[in-house]
């Protein structure tokens, strides 16, 4: 688990460690660890760092200030370093001044013609983009965007990939997109909800005093540490036993998915209700498949939604579902009766964990009426939804969002976006309703089913097109991994470091 705080809260951290601290010494270890991985992306772009370009793109404050320190140091490793100011009378001033004993070329970015400028990035073995960090507000300059859009060569971000929000990590299409991004002190949002604009992420520790972090990012040994393995003494009802709803005769697919991931999570019993009985039976025979919920057997949990349909059967599906009073996630065309029929609330015991799962269009459907929008800070909105409708809200995404009613929040960054295929929310349905069954805190539960979701993925991708019953296949493996980083199951992993989020 790693966290994530806001920029008034780094500030704040900051303001106390720059009052005890000689003057400039943090912006100079801040720089220097950027000059240093400048030296590395330079010599894995062009196998030496003596003589190389760098092009360092200049805005008028402290992030400025941090590019201008660690072109001063790369001089020190003779490379050629070109300063682009775009604020000339108010660029960071002991900053330019180092830069420029150190032999550093410095031009104004306004006196630059389109074909100059062209010359100048496309000259570049690195751009290293130093326009605006922590005090970044909405898209980029005009100017600074056409500088951006000329880039062709690697890009190492100081602190924040400039044109993203720090705290929302909204971008317009203008903002950066780096392959490195060196950030200080702690992580900030835009490094997890927009994780594919700011390429590898490495923290440079300064010693600050934090609070306690905004978000949390779960790590897969979290996510092993968390999921519930049978013990000697279980047998196939007592580790948590999964209710699907779901699918109609229309749309089969769905509960034959919602169940399959449910089946390959866990080793507890997984019971079905709904129209694709028959479906479900022949695709997974070790599943007790009913008609009706009211046949359908005791279940610690419930997952209902996908592909329910949202006429009046569908809606006494879910009352039903909702009358058992156990864990229920609900997906898809739930959502969509919920929000469409909010006495269905009703059926819900107070204080009942329920664990809604919208995408976008989902979500807009059951926040507009409460004047929720989800605008470009989906971390508030989501915690909104969360806090008034008292449910955990997982808001899904390439950045999947989970909150619960008290605010707490989980961020889950996809690596790749091969879960954007037909029936891929499904099989998150499942791993939800199967965490829930298992018991434990039912934020984490949403927050490991993601991760396992998002793995899932990278394991049936391998890097190509893949499926939803694909995904559901490379279940078990997404949990030995986890299991495997928790210490709880032997063999390698393979992991993806949790600070190398690339995209692709
Ligand atoms: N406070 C500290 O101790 C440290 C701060 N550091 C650096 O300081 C940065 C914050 O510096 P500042 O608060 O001076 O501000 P920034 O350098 O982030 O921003 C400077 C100015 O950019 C302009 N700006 C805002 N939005 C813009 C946009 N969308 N397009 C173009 N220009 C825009 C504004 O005029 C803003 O004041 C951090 O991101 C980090 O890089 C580091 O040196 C580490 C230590
Ligand atoms: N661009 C993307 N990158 C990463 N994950 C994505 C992307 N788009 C969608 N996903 C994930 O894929 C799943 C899609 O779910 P959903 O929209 O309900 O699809 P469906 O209704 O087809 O099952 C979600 O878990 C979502 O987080
Ligand atoms: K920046």
């Amino acid at each position: 688990m790693y966290g994530v705080w806001t920029v008034d809260q780094v500030r704040a951290a900051e303001d106390v460690a720059l009052a005890k601290a000689p003057d400039g010494a943090l912006m100079r270890r801040a720089a220097f660890a950027v000059a240093v991985r400048a030296a590395a992306m330079l010599r894995a772009a062009t196998g030496g760092v003596a003589g190389r370009h760098v092009v360092l793109l200049v805005g008028s404050g402290n992030n400025g200030g941090d590019a201008l320190w660690a072109g001063a140091f790369l001089r020190r490793r003779a490379v050629a370093v070109t300063a682009v100011l775009f604020a000339p009378d108010r660029t960071h001033p002991p900053g330019l001044a180092a830069l420029r004993r150190a032999g550093g070329r410095v031009v104004d970015a306004g006196d630059q013609v389109a074909a100059g400028r062209r010359d100048l990035v496309t000259g570049a073995d690195l751009v290293v983009d130093g326009i605006v960090g922590l005090s970044a507000r909405g898209p980029l300059r005009p100017a600074a965007a056409a500088w951006v859009a000329a880039v062709t060569s690697p890009v190492l971000a100081v602190d924040l990939p400039s044109g993203v929000d720090p705290d929302t990590g909204h971008a317009e299409p203008s903002a950066v997109r780096a392959d490195v991004t060196v950030t200080f002190g702690a992580h900030k949002p835009a490094h997890v909800l927009a994780a594919p604009r700011c390429g590898l992420v490495q923290l440079v520790d300064l010693g600050l005093d934090l609070p306690a972090p905004d978000l949390e990012v779960l790590g897969p040994a979290d996510v092993g540490r968390a999921w519930r393995l049978p013990g000697p003494a279980d047998d196939k009802f007592t580790q948590g036993v999964t209710g699907v709803a779901a699918g109609s005769a229309t749309y089969p697919g769905a509960a034959v998915l919602a169940v399959g991931s449910a089946v390959r999570a866990t080793s507890g019993m997984v019971r079905y209700a709904g129209w694709a009985a028959d479906e479900v039976r022949s695709r997974w025979p070790e599943v007790v498949a009913t008609g009706s919920v009211a046949d359908a057997g005791r279940v610690q949990a419930w997952a209902v939604g996908p592909g329910l349909g949202t006429g009046q059967a569908g809606r006494d599906v879910l009352a039903a579902v909702l009358d058992a009073g156990v864990p229920t996630c609900v997906d898809a065309d739930g959502i969509t009766l919920l929000a469409r029929y909010p006495d269905l609330w009703d059926h819900r015991e107070p204080d009942r964990t329920v664990v809604l799962t919208p995408h976008d269009r989902e979500f807009a459907r059951i926040a507009e009426p409460l004047g929720i929008e989800l605008g470009t800070d989906r971390v508030a909105a989501t915690r909104e939804l969360a806090r008034r409708l008292n449910t955990v809200v997982l808001l899904k995404g390439h950045a999947t969002v989970i909150a619960s009613p008290g605010g707490r929040t989980l961020v889950n960054a996809a690596r790749s976006a091969w879960l954007a295929t037909p029936g891929s929310g499904d099989v998150l349905t499942g791993l939800v309703g199967a965490a829930l069954a298992a018991g434990g805190d039912p934020l984490v539960a949403a927050g490991a089913a993601s991760w396992l979701h998002v793995r899932a993925g990278e394991l049936a991708a391998g890097g190509a097109p893949t499926s939803a019953s694909a995904v559901v296949a490379a279940v078990p493996g997404a949990v030995r991994a986890a299991l495997v980083s928790a210490g709880r199951a032997p063999g390698e992993t393979g992991e993806l470091c949790d600070h190398e989020r690339r995209y692709g």
